[in-house]
């Protein structure tokens, strides 16, 4: 029996994660999570697996949930991300919060020398250096839920990486692969959010819009496979079902296909080194999908994939930049304050204006992610 830990549980990675602990109860227990302001949800999880300890955003739920739940333990905030992400009994830590708050969470977990399956890939991206050298330091595992991240893992299984030539992420262009950017002026916020393939949280879904989820995902996969840039490529492909490919000095590549559910690489960071059964996962069928496509990715339709690169090839404070001045102007737009392309403007600006740090600490990077979300306040006025 695994025991879990889970961050950010009532969000789309977190509920999914739900899914299979309830359906595989034989093989793992949840005894702690974290939930923010979603209390409907927070009820039903407990109820359903009765954890030891719940955090949330706010200080007045966890106060109203103890009355309501006095045999379990709540706090809140971020102490409560840690508290959640350090529990004693746990072994795995599932990190699906969203953004960089859950930094601290992550390190902590590994200084327990904890598995953490991660999806939280803004973490990766604003520390990946910290997180890699800590888990190296205190022997922990570091699990991909990315399902790109998932696939080149399972494809470079029992592989030597000394042999791969380039890893290739696939992309399936978000909600306007079919508009140009002169069309992007107007886009609205439900236009937006209308992803063609998968049904994810809100940011995520923007950020595959602009590409910047692609670029998070290029960042993501150097922290995790210690892989130069020039040897990461990005492919266009509409369908979803190939979830990235690994290609070797031999010529063989390698990929991981499926429908397009998360749950598969969920579950299989939950169950690594084995497989289980796929409660209602669906199976792939090519001869019913007939054709799969491919495009060269144009990074001129797309500048927050270039930005993205150019943040990874640099290193430093530019990539904590980067992913917070995203995760500021990505807020804005849906709360209808900015538009689409002024999205990408944001981030170049702030890119442009920073002064880069090369190998920063921990109050480094939070220093400079919360100075960065002040500035795009400030320009968005
Ligand atoms: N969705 C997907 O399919 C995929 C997501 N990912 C990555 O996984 C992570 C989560 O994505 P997704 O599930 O879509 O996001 P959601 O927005 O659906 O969920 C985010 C979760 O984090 C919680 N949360 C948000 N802000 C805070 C905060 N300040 N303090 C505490 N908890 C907070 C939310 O709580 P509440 O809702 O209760 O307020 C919710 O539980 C992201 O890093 C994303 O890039 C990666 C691959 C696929
Ligand atoms: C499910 C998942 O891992 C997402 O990151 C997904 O890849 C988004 O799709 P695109 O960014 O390719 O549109
Ligand atoms: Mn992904």
């Amino acid at each position: 029996m695994k025991k879990i830990s889970l961050l950010g549980a009532t969000g789309s990675v977190g509920w999914q994660t739900y899914d299979i602990l309830k359906e595989q109860q034989d093989a793992f227990q949840l005894v702690a999570f974290s939930a923010g302001k979603n209390i409907a949800k927070t009820r039903e999880m407990i109820e359903a697996l009765q954890p030891e300890l719940v955090s949330v955003q706010q200080e007045e739920d966890a106060r109203q949930l103890a009355k309501d739940y006095p045999h379990i333990h709540f706090t809140f905030g971020g102490k409560g991300l840690v508290e959640v992400a350090t529990h004693p009994d746990s072994t795995v830590l599932v990190n699906a919060v969203l953004g960089s708050v859950g930094l601290e969470s992550t390190l902590a977990a590994i200084r327990m020398g904890k598995t953490i399956a991660i999806a939280n890939k803004e973490t990766l991206v604003t520390a990946g250096h910290l997180v890699m050298a800590e888990a190296k330091k205190y022997n922990a595992t570091i699990l991909p839920v990315d399902s790109e991240h998932s696939a080149l893992f399972q494809s470079m299984n029992g592989e030597n990486p000394k042999n791969i030539e380039r890893l290739i992420i696939t992309a399936s262009g978000g909600s306007f692969r079919d508009r140009t950017r002169e069309e992007l002026k107007h886009v609205t916020v439900a236009d937006a959010l209308n992803h063609p393939n998968w049904s994810m949280g809100a940011k995520i879904t923007i950020d595959s819009a602009t590409m910047m989820n692609k670029g998070l995902e290029v960042i993501e996969a150097h922290v995790l496979f210690d892989m130069p840039y020039d040897q990461i490529d990005v492919l266009l492909h509409r369908e979803s079902i190939i979830h990235s490919l690994v290609e070797y000095h031999d010529t063989s590549v390698i990929a991981q296909l499926g429908t397009p559910d998360m749950r598969v690489p969920i579950q299989y960071a939950l169950s690594y080194p084995e497989r289980m059964p796929l409660h209602n996962g669906q199976r792939l069928n090519l001869a019913q999908i007939g054709k799969l496509h491919f495009q060269e990715m144009d990074f001129a339709r797309y500048p927050a994939l270039r930005l993205a690169y150019e943040a990874g090839r640099m290193g430093g404070t530019v990539l904590t930049a980067m992913n917070a001045a995203n995760e500021a102007a990505v807020a804005a737009f849906l709360q209808g304050k900015i538009t689409f392309l002024a999205i990408d403007e944001v981030i170049e600006r702030v890119m442009q204006e920073h002064a880069n740090i090369a190998v920063p600490d921990l109050q480094t990077i939070l220093h400079v992610d919360s100075e960065t979300r002040k500035i795009v306040q400030n320009m968005i006025k």
